[in-house]
């Protein structure tokens, strides 16, 4: 017999954009935001689309909060991107498999939540809303026990958390301390050759800056075909990019092979944040698609689901970095062996200061300090943060 608190209410909310501001839709920021400055995507293809993602809807879909209340009062949270289309599932699907249950039965809720929407969902938005249901869970449990969710995954292997700095100036980055620095892509196969010599110049400039012994990365957020990302591989390894991310379509998993081979000796593939699943990861690994995978917690079926990816990638030596998504990737990642560093993204406009990444939607959230995040950082119930009472949250559905 269950000796905890059943679950009382499942409730889903949103963040009516700008009030909340980025958040959880980490995209969803101002002008002048590093993060929507000519970045290279898919949609370059049309000129109108080329200079902002949020033009071509990158900030669409907006935060998701999951919010999962026991009969003891007892409160867990989670945020996620997602918006009211998740809210909906959440709402109208997935809370008859959560209310009146225990909450430490989260693998049958899963296997529930997945299974049942199996039919219109298994990627995209469908697992991100599974996943911000998962991680509310992993955060009630947490307080439940009045233990971090990081303790209930095995505890940490080593004392503290090393980052690499996601943003537009790696020179920086390397100056607050961090092991290394990515770059956005800012030039697609649109612009030709002309502008790969200038993706090419970025980086060779950000080398002259930084100096020999620091992580420089690109990010391609899935912009490039195979032949442009082989060529921009091999102009960028004089420099010493350390890896090419994301450079192709996550559908393209037969590309992903190909660039892998084609890619100068030592320099790594990754790939991954738009993946989602056991199944998706395992396909990225047994074609041999890349060196390292970059799951988003928050995206890939949550906590229990990366569980699973990460015990798989371990058995065949790949990395696991997940994709930055806060608390909610620091908490795994200091308890996995194969996952020996994270990322943070600069939220910062200009990429020349530390900000909390879903600010201003959560209380609390640790950020790293030269570039190293402590684990006494991570010691509080949970995940260890509340929302922000001043975020005011809207539930447009119920059930
Ligand atoms: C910097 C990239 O374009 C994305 O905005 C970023 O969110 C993601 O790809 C990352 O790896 O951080
Ligand atoms: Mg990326």
């Amino acid at each position: 017999m269950s000796k905890h608190s059943k679950i009382k209410q499942i409730r889903a909310s949103v963040i009516k954009g700008g009030e909340g501001g980025g958040g959880a839709d980490y995209h969803d920021q101002g002008e002048g935001h590093w993060i929507d400055n000519h970045i290279a995507t898919s949609m370059g293809r049309y000129p109108e689309y080329r200079q902002s993602r949020k033009s071509f809807g990158i900030n669409v879909l907006g935060t998701l909060v999951v919010e999962i209340e026991c009969e003891d009062g007892t409160t867990g949270f989670a945020v996620t991107t997602g918006g009211e289309p998740a809210a909906y599932m959440v709402e109208k699907h997935f809370a008859r498999f959560l209310e009146g249950r225990d909450p430490f039965d989260y693998e049958t809720i899963w296997d529930q939540m997945y299974f049942a929407s199996q039919y219109y969902g298994r990627k995209g938005i469908v697992v991100n809303a599974i996943s911000g249901v998962d991680l509310a869970l992993w955060d009630l449990m947490g307080r439940l026990r009045g233990e971090p969710v990081y303790h209930m995954l095995g505890g940490a292997v080593r004392n503290e958390l090393q980052f690499y700095a996601t943003g537009a100036r790696p020179d920086l980055a390397k100056e607050m301390g961090f092991i290394g620095g990515k770059l956005p892509l800012l030039h697609g196969p649109i612009e030709g050759d002309e502008g790969l010599k200038k993706n090419v110049e970025l980086l060779a400039d950000m080398r002259a800056k930084c100096g020999d012994d620091f992580w420089l990365m690109y990010d391609c957020w899935m912009a490039l075909d195979v032949n442009y990302a082989t060529r921009l591989a091999h102009a960028c390894a004089p420099h010493g990019l350390k890896w090419i991310e994301e450079a192709i379509s996550p559908d393209d998993y037969w590309g992903y092979a190909q660039l892998k081979k084609n890619v100068p000796a030592g320099m790594l593939v990754t790939t991954g944040e738009h993946e989602a699943t056991r199944w998706g990861f395992r396909m990225l690994m047994e074609m041999d698609c890349c060196d390292l995978i970059q799951p988003d917690v928050g995206w890939c079926g949550g906590v229990t689901e990366l569980l699973k990816i990460s015990a798989m990638a371990d058995a065949r030596g790949i990395m696991v970095v997940p994709h930055g998504s806060s608390v909610y990737s620091y908490h795994f990642v200091i308890t996995r062996h194969n996952s020996p560093f994270a990322e943070f993204l600069m939220m910062a406009p200009k990429a020349d200061h530390v900000a909390p990444m879903f600010h201003p939607q959560l209380l609390g959230e640790p950020v790293p300090v030269n570039g190293r995040l402590n684990v006494s950082a991570l010691d509080k119930p949970g995940f260890g943060v509340e929302l922000n009472p001043d975020v005011k949250l809207y539930r447009p559905y119920t059930h």
